[in-house]
């Protein structure tokens, strides 16, 4: 069982990830980055796809060239939950 992160922890998330903003009329997360060109982007699309396989969450996400839009949710609590926090981490961590 996976839970929406309180309003203080919410508040935390995005006080720790500065280039996450709230979605709107959606309880998630949102960031967009920017590669060189579109074999940069995706290549950071498969290293945050082997993360979703091995920790069974997956990221919303659009791709156009070097332009990733991400967003993250936990469809199974309804909103943003720690899953979405530790995958922020781990895109933050690898963003460049
Ligand atoms: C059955 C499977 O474990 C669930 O559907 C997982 C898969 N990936 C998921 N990803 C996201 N973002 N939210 C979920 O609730 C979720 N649930």
């Amino acid at each position: 069982m996976v839970h929406k992160l309180t309003a203080e922890a919410r508040q935390q998330f995005f006080a720790d990830h500065p280039a996450w903003k709230e979605a709107e009329g959606k309880d998630a997360a949102e960031t967009t980055l920017t590669f060189a060109d579109f074999n940069e982007a995706w290549g950071f699309m498969s290293r945050v796809a082997v993360y979703a396989d091995k920790h069974d969450h997956h990221p919303e996400w659009f791709n156009v060239y070097n332009r990733v839009e991400i967003t993250l949710t936990t469809h199974d609590a309804g909103g943003l939950s720690e899953r979405d926090e530790k995958m922020a981490a781990f895109i933050d961590r690898i963003r460049g």
